[in-house]
Parts: C-alpha cells; sequence; structure tokens
C-alpha cells in the first residue's frame, strides 16, 4: 500500500468515485472532497476511502479545506482537481454569480490547493508526484450554452502548463480532457444518440477509460505539462 494518500476532489460520485474505488483497488490510500453528504459515501468509507467536506464555491471555504486536509495527512502522492460544476449559462441576474462559481470550482481552488499543498506532495517519499487536471474537449472549441464552463476549465487547461513549468522536476502536472464519457440522470435517448454521433468513436465510454489515463500518468516518469485527450476523436467530426 502507497505510504502517501491521493486525493481526488468532487470524488463522491461518477468519474471521481469510479476513480477513487479503482485506486483502492489498485492499493493506494486515497482521500476524496465531497460537498453534499449522501449514503454512498458509506461504501467509500467502509472501504478505507477518507471523506473530507469541502465546498469550493469561496476563497474562504477552499482555504478551509485546505487546513482540514493538512490536519488529515503529512504528505500525499497525488492531487487529481476533479471537482467541477457543468453548469449552463445564466442569462439573468445571476449570470455574473455563475460565472464566479465556476471560477472558483475550476480555477481558483485547483490553484490554490496546488499553492498551498505542494509542501504535502514534496514529504512524500515516493519518488513520482503529480497533480493532475480534469478539464475538458470543450476548451478546444469554447460552447455556446456552457461558456462560463468552457472558460473556467481553459483557465484550469493552462494553469496545467505554469504549474508543470514551476514544479519540474519533482513533481509532474498534466490534465485529462474528456468528451462526453457518462450520460447524466436526465439524458433520454435522442440526446445520447445525438451526444455519440459528435465523437469518431461515436459511444459513450464509460469512467473506466478514465481511470486508464490517469493510471498512465501516475506510472510515467517522464510525462509533464500535457494535455491528454480522452475524447473518441471529437476533432475528427
Ligand atoms: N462526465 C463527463 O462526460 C465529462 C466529465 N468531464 C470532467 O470530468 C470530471 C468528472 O466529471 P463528472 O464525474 O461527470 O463530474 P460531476 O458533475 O459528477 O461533479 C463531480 C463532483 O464535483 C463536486 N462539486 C461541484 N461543485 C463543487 C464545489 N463548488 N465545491 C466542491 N465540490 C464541488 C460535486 O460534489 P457534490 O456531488 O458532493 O455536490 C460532484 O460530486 C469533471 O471535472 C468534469 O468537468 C469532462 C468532460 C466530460
Ligand atoms: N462536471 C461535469 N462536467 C461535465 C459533465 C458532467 O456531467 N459534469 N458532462 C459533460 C458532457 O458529457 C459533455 O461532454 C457532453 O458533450 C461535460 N462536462
Amino acid at each position: 500500500m502507497s505510504a502517501s494518500p491521493i486525493l481526488i476532489t468532487g470524488g463522491a460520485q461518477r468519474l471521481g468515485r469510479h476513480c477513487a474505488e479503482r485506486l483502492r483497488d489498485d492499493d493506494h490510500t486515497v482521500i476524496i472532497s465531497y460537498r453534499r453528504e449522501r449514503p454512498e459515501l458509506d461504501a467509500l468509507r467502509e472501504r478505507g476511502i477518507v471523506t473530507l467536506k469541502a465546498d469550493f464555491s469561496s476563497e474562504a471555504g477552499i482555504l478551509d479545506f485546505i487546513a482540514r486536509l493538512k490536519a488529515e495527512t503529512r504528505s500525499l502522492r497525488a492531487i487529481v482537481h476533479n471537482a467541477s460544476d457543468w453548469a449552463p449559462d445564466s442569462m439573468g441576474d445571476d449570470a455574473g454569480a455563475n460565472f464566479e462559481r465556476l471560477f472558483r470550482v475550476h480555477m481558483q481552488a485547483p490553484y490554490l490547493i496546488n499553492l498551498h499543498c505542494r509542501e504535502l506532495l514534496d514529504a512524500c517519499s515516493e519518488p513520482q508526484r503529480d497533480i493532475i487536471h480534469m478539464t475538458d474537449y470543450v476548451v478546444r472549441k469554447g460552447s455556446k450554452k456552457h461558456a462560463a464552463y468552457a472558460a473556467t476549465k481553459a483557465g484550469l487547461d493552462n494553469l496545467t502548463l505554469s504549474f508543470a513549468a514551476m514544479y519540474a522536476p519533482e513533481i509532474q502536472v498534466n490534465a485529462i480532457a474528456p468528451a462526453l464519457i457518462m450520460l447524466g440522470e436526465g439524458d433520454d435517448e435522442t440526446y445520447a444518440e445525438k451526444a455519440k454521433a459528435k465523437s469518431a468513436m461515436q459511444m459513450v465510454p464509460g469512467p473506466g477509460v478514465i481511470y486508464q489515463s490517469l493510471r498512465y500518468l501516475l506510472d510515467n516518469r517522464y510525462v509533464t505539462g500535457v494535455i491528454l485527450p480522452v475524447d473518441g476523436g471529437r476533432h475528427l467530426r
């Protein structure tokens, strides 16, 4: 079992949960952050996954999480910035608040956690330490309905390059840029067919392809500053 835990933010469900469970299968110690308590968290706790509550919608909330993370562990093997809000653009009075909320979870939280938790990665006794940002294919093309989401993910994309340069050679910093991986609960067959048609592979692969990508980055000592597309060939359509 690796001595230093791997942190996955937003690990209570979907891709983050899948990766947390697979990391436990691969004998890593794991810490996840969650925003909302729910019964499903108990199964993760029963597997020895440490769950820390976190709300990244304010700087104070981000800094409070960092303080509690530092009280929980003295070192980290890796940090996976997975927490995210796929909120559509608002055209009403809350457009600014919507943008700010997405800025905080997609950009300010990774930025402050990377800065304040470098010491935890440096304290890891293993030769490789990683930071992985979950971005999105949409960074390349923008979005008519999720412009704030795409812009703040683009900021996270760029932070990958800055932190890779700042933290080399001790810490590797990379991003995974997915396109459609999992459908949402409310997505019907019509949406699914339209979404599948957007990529050359024409499929909804499920979270396994993300864990394969995370595993590649965690196991490769010579990759940093890379944005790894996992998008079924969206750019080919
Ligand atoms: N699913 C897909 O097909 C795709 C996913 N991605 C990216 O991959 C990653 C995982 O996707 P997916 O599993 O669908 O993500 P989810 O939409 O399920 O979000 C993951 C978690 O983020 C947490 N979260 C959201 N806002 C905040 C906040 N302000 N503070 C703290 N936590 C917050 C939520 O916590 P809680 O539930 O406790 O409120 C949620 O469980 C994301 O970064 C996403 O942008 C990119 C392209 C496609
Ligand atoms: N935080 C999230 N980000 C994204 C999600 C999601 O469910 N949560 N889903 C998508 C879509 O699958 C999109 O890629 C379909 O084209 C994007 N980001």
